[in-house]
């Protein structure tokens, strides 16, 4: 992406100037009140398609200065959505080792640890993720937020390439796994809006779904994402260290956030 940052002269009040959208309307994150939540009975299960791909597939996780962001195959699909959307990348926000509270999404004003999206762009009108970003129907995006708890596995398929992609531009090539493991157990319970990207350019293209269920890592697991991560290139001085990547709520304005499940 382009020289914005989380904080500093390029930091988010700056973004408007330079991405007029990330000023507009429709903006995410934004908190969750439940108590402002209205059910939907026809928010279904999430449906996924292909997403338990075979250990001798590669995919790439790489650092773009912004995030780490992990490549996944377009075979891979949310179906039960008004069109297919194929899976694009995911990719991760999070706090600081001092500070673990770094998810985008807030409910009732709690901040998590961490924030994985999963980003599908509309496979049926566009022929990639960059074409469809900026359609008001192009993009879904999975919202899993992240707590400090117990070690997850499914995570560390991630995680253990960490220091291989320390520095921005750095990109490894890692075994495929089943991202479905990397997902709460619970797809049939989630808040449902109408949001925008979280970064420049801040298109209001997302129809976001973010998952009830946190999903925990452990102490260890977050404080590796936390420190060993640089925004900077390797041979820049002086290191820039990746951290509290995450964009500040926005306003919901008149937006209402529906929910999949009662009580
Ligand atoms: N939180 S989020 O889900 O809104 C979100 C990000 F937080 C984020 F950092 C990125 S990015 O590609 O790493 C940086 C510049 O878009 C994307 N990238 C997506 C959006 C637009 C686009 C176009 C081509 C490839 C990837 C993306 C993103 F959708
Ligand atoms: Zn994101």
């Amino acid at each position: 992406g382009g020289k914005w940052t989380y904080t500093g002269p390029h930091g988010e009040h700056h973004w408007s100037k330079q991405y007029p959208f990330c000023g507009g309307t429709f903006q995410s994150p934004i908190d969750i009140q439940t108590q402002l939540l209205s059910f939907d009975p026809t928010l279904r299960p999430i449906e996924l398609q292909n997403y338990n791909l075979s250990a001798n597939e590669q995919l790439t996780l790489g650092n773009n200065g912004h995030s780490v962001l992990l490549s996944l195959p377009g075979k891979m699909f949310i179906s039960n959505l008004p069109h297919r959307y194929s899976a694009a990348q995911l990719h991760l926000h999070w706090g600081s080792s001092h500070l673990p509270v770094g998810s985008e999404h807030t409910v009732n004003g709690r901040q998590f640890a961490a924030e994985m999206h999963v980003v599908h762009f509309n496979s049926d009108n566009y022929p990639n993720v960059s074409m469809a970003a900026d359609k008001s129907d192009g993009l879904a995006v999975l919202g899993v937020l992240i707590e400090i708890g117990e070690f997850n596995s499914a995570f560390d398929h991630i995680l253990k390439y960490i220091n291989g992609i320390k520095y921005r531009d750095d990109r490894v090539q890692i075994s495929a796994f089943n991202i479905r493991s990397l997902l709460p157990v619970r797809l049939d319970e989630y808040y449902r809006y109408d949001g925008s990207l979280t970064t420049p350019p801040c298109y209001p293209s997302v129809l976001w779904t973010l998952f009830k269920s946190p999903i925990s890592i452990s102490l260890q697991q977050f404080q590796a994402l936390a420190t060993a991560i640089y925004s900077s290139h390797q041979q820049a001085r002086p290191p820039v260290p990746m951290h509290s990547n995450f964009r500040t709520r926005q306003s919901t304005d008149s937006r209402v956030v529906l929910c999949s499940f009662q009580r």
